[in-house]
């Protein structure tokens, strides 16, 4: 079993009577990139601030590397980066200077400076100050300051927030590099769903500060329904060439499309009934339901953004 980093274990933080979080447990190994996941107000942040000790929890443990007093936590804490919504960049800096800057209170040298300029695409901002960097600029230098200490694990708070594709593209290759090369071990928290789905092999949702699932990339593939899509010239021509085959489970979308969730059926025989039938079959092929689907259907519909 690979070494966990992370273990919390009945975590609850209140707000007045607002519980914020309610008996949070989670576990991350190394080498995971757990995704964070829950609607605005779901606990995202106190639960990454709650780990980052800049805030006191009511109760429940949090043990980081193996260590869970005061003491022992603080030293954990030096092997991680956070960047917990925007990290302290200094708008009349260059990247480079605001690089130098967090390397100056002991961290990397200046061949690993310009290594991580590099990496986060932002070797050619040159005398340009942070202030006028566009997000996404702001966003990878936020990402490259928190790798100056070298830290195992890395905490990041809705990176892609506000970015457009593009930029959300780059943060996402960005974190897969730094898991390959580096070996880091990423909490990583987002309402973009779809777009972790892309980088997470651990999702924990919270939802109300309660978590209320956690599971693998490979357990959600399984439980995320999978069904058969046909876009046909006529959906009702084909409800009784369906019944002949003994197809039962399935939905007339509209008068172009229907949707088989009996997937033990060969979607070739689908097609092949049907054109024999005189329907024209215009498109046929096996849908994975959205990831965005799968968590509103846990969270009873309600959005996550
Ligand atoms: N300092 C605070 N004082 C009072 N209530 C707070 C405080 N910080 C957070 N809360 C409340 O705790 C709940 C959880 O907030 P939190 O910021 O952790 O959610 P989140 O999931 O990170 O959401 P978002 O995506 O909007 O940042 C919210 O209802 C919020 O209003």
């Amino acid at each position: 079993m690979t070494e966990i980093i992370l273990k919390t274990t009945g975590v609850t933080k209140k707000y007045g009577q607002h519980k914020a979080l309610a008996d949070v447990s989670i576990e991350i190994r190394r080498g995971m990139i757990y995704g964070l996941i829950g609607e605005n107000g779901a606990g995202k942040s106190t639960f990454m601030r709650a780990i980052m000790g800049l805030i006191e929890t009511d109760t429940g443990t949090i043990e980081l590397f193996g260590q869970h007093d005061t003491k022992g936590l603080q030293q954990a804490r030096r092997k991680m980066g956070q960047s917990i919504e925007m990290p302290a960049l200094y708008p009349e800096l260059t990247a480079r200077e605001n690089l130098q800057v967090q390397a100056a209170n002991g961290g990397v040298d200046e061949t690993e400076i310009e290594r991580l300029l590099t990496m986060m695409n932002l070797a050619t901002t040159g005398r340009k100050h942070v202030k006028n960097f566009s997000l996404g600029m702001r966003q990878r230098l936020a990402i490259a300051v928190t790798l100056v200490t070298n830290p195992e694990f890395l905490i990041l708070d809705e990176p892609t927030n506000g970015l457009d594709p593009a930029g959300i593209a780059e943060i996402r290759e960005i974190i897969l590099q730094l898991v390959n090369e580096r070996g880091l071990t990423v909490l990583i928290s987002s309402h973009l769903l779809n777009e972790l789905s892309l980088v997470a092999t651990h999702y924990g949702i919270l939802h109300h500060g309660r978590l209320i699932r956690e599971l693998s990339k490979e357990q959600i593939a399984q439980e995320s329904q999978q069904y058969i899509e046909i876009e046909l010239a006529d959906a009702q021509a084909a409800i009784p060439i369906l019944d002949q085959m003994q197809i039962a489970d399935y939905t007339v979308v509209d008068a172009q499309h229907i949707n088989v969730y009996q997937h033990n059926q060969a979607v070739a025989q689908i097609n092949r009934a049907l054109v024999l039938a005189d329907i024209a079959v215009t498109r046929i092929g096996v849908t994975q339901q959205q990831l965005e689907d799968y968590f509103l259907n846990l969270t009873g519909g309600e959005q996550l953004v």
